[in-house]
């Protein structure tokens, strides 16, 4: 069994990141930003946004954070977005979901600049990620066909299964898969038979939020599994997969922690080098 490695991985790609931005800033260049939004006080949310701002100062993305109370209303987020997108030395924002009740996602992420947009919600972004444009991916995905592309393990010509098809993680990763040549089926709570569906898979993408919800018995032996779940148990982290069970059967697996999430924050990074070269550029 390969030990899909993403927290090793990922490492290896913040080194990188950050040789190229020290050769950007030796030519004289002001450091790449970053804005960060956290709305309310949801503690998986701190801890994730923590982590983020930890990975920008590890590779000397300047991280602003902006920590708002729940009780804000929609016109003073949207203000903070309109003025983010007029600060020059800022490059990304990311809107930290969910938002408390009484916001309007959807709203907010229309608003953020499509080229600041380094979460790749935004629909102008989302339209060029269907269209096969360049354009800013959603960080999961993109850093799960990372993950993929440094293990060798190439779905092209191969049944991929995702399970889960939300905006952030299920759509867009099918989406990446079917662009790398996968044969590529989206499952869900409708889905009829999902252990036929999964059975048939040479990759298994998981992200559907409930606690060891792939089982043994459900994938084929040789497959590759990826573990996107990031469930908070009593006995720990947890993904969606029994990984105990499985890593004897799969070719390859993602653990949790130290799999999917940890690539989702270098590619975080990643984003916002590239929108930080387009603005250099302009
Ligand atoms: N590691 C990382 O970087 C990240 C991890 N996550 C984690 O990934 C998981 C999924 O996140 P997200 O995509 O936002 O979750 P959502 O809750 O938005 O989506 C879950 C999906 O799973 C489907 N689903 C639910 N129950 C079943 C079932 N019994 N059979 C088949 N499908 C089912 C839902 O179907 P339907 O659409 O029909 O309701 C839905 O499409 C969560 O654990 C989350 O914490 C998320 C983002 C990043
Ligand atoms: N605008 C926005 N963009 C996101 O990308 C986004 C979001 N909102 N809301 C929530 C989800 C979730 N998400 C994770 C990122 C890193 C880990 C991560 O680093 N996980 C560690 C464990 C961390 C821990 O101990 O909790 C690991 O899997 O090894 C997990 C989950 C990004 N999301």
């Amino acid at each position: 069994m390969i030990l899909l490695d993403g927290k090793k991985t990922s490492l290896e790609i913040r080194q990188e990141l950050k040789e190229k931005i020290k050769a950007y800033m030796a030519k004289g260049h002001r450091a790449p930003g970053l804005a960060v939004i956290l709305v309310g006080d949801d503690p998986a949310s701190q801890v994730y946004v923590r982590n983020k701002e930890k990975a920008c100062a590890d590779v000397g993305i300047v991280s602003k954070s902006f920590r708002l109370s729940a009780d804000i209303s929609q016109q003073e987020l949207e203000s903070l977005i309109q003025k983010l997108n007029k600060e020059s030395e800022i490059d990304g924002i990311l809107l930290q979901l969910p938002l408390p009740k009484g916001l309007d996602s959807q709203r907010c992420l229309e608003l953020i600049s499509p080229d600041k947009d380094v979460d790749g919600f935004h629909p102008q972004n989302v339209g060029k990620l269907m269209l096969g444009l360049p354009g800013f991916r959603s960080c999961t995905p993109a850093g799960i066909m990372t993950l993929l592309q440094r293990y060798n393990l190439d779905p092209a010509g191969k049944k991929a299964v995702v399970i889960g098809r939300s905006n952030i993680v299920g759509k867009p990763l099918a989406l990446l898969l079917l662009q790398a040549n996968a044969t590529v089926t989206v499952c869900h709570s409708r889905t009829k038979d999902l252990t036929k569906e999964v059975l048939d898979a040479d990759f298994v993408f998981a992200a559907v939020g409930r606690a060891k919800f792939v089982k043994a018995d459900m994938v084929k032996p040789g497959a590759v599994i990826v573990d996107v779940g990031i469930n908070r148990t009593e006995q720990g982290l947890v993904g969606d997969c029994d990984f105990e069970a499985l890593k004897e059967k799969a070719l390859a697996i993602t653990p949790v922690p130290g799999g999917v999430g940890p690539m989702t924050i270098a590619q975080l990074l990643v984003n916002t080098f590239g929108a930080y070269k387009q603005h250099l550029d302009l």
